[in-house]
């Protein structure tokens, strides 16, 4: 059997928080040791929170926020400002309480004037990603140094459900989704290859909520959009979970290092 995804589970979200930190700063060094930056996509959802707890934290190791790109696993077409935007969650959660001073990262938002064509604003953001990864031409597919995900309850990742047409995806980088099974219903999101070309994918799932889910990923797949990231990554996707989420999954659960 080929390698397999990681799966750490930790005691709570505080466990989690300080082995999450030390694992994106491992990315962080990696990309920027590669290309002079650390381009990261990130969900929205419950994820940000978390991984504020874990940037935000002291430490003697240091977020080089000024090399950051951040870009969005997933949005909603909504404008910046509005409560469902993933990037206004992740401005209140995290980008407004960088330290004073702090040189901000370059953060991606999609482009309000398309909010109207979810085609248009996918293929806007698409463009986004060809200028910083290069021209398509050349770059087959866009490859970050880390994706952090979110997990639904049914098995979502991205703006990618179960069972939808947008799982056979071939060629987009980005796709539009009009019809969303989780509201609100018009989003972007990336696709199941550019997921599954990333250096790294961690997935963060927390509370006994995720357990059901967990367990059907982890044990029988189902085609699951969280199980075919699994699948099409293997030991380059890493899970922090904490033990809630995981209770009763029958997976081996590593315990963490770098
Ligand atoms: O709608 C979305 O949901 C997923 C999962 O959210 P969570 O609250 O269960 O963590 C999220 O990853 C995605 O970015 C978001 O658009």
């Amino acid at each position: 059997m080929g390698k397999q995804a990681n799966l750490y589970a930790f005691p709570g979200v505080d466990s989690l928080a300080v082995a999450l930190r030390a694992y994106v700063l491992a990315c962080q060094e990696a990309g920027i040791a590669r290309h002079g930056v650390f381009k990261v996509g990130v969900s929205g959802g419950s994820l940000p929170k978390t991984l504020a707890a874990a940037l935000l934290a002291d430490g003697d190791d240091t977020v080089k926020w000024d090399r950051w790109e951040v870009f969005f696993a997933d949005e909603r077409a909504v404008p910046l400002d509005h409560a469902d935007s993933n990037y206004a969650l992740l401005k209140a959660e995290l980008l407004d309480k960088l330290p004073a001073g702090t040189a901000p990262p370059l953060v991606h938002t999609i482009s309000p004037e398309y909010l109207d064509d979810t085609q248009e604003l996918a293929d806007q953001y698409e463009q986004t990603l060809v200028r910083s990864f290069a021209s398509r031409d050349s770059v087959k597919l866009p490859i970050f140094d880390l994706l952090l995900l979110g997990c639904g309850p049914d098995g979502h990742t991205c703006s990618l459900f179960p069972g939808h047409e947008l799982l056979r995806e071939t060629s987009a980088w980005v796709a539009p989704i009009e019809d969303s099974p989780k509201p609100p219903p018009r989003r972007i999101t990336l696709t199941l290859p550019v997921v599954r070309h990333s250096v790294r994918v961690a997935f963060v799932a927390t509370g006994a909520g995720k357990q059901g889910i967990m367990k059907e990923i982890f044990e029988e797949g189902n085609g699951l959009p969280c199980a075919l990231v699994n699948e099409g990554t293997g030991d380059r996707c890493s899970w922090f979970v904490d033990n809630a989420a995981v209770e009763g999954v029958s997976y081996p659960k590593r315990p963490f290092s770098l």
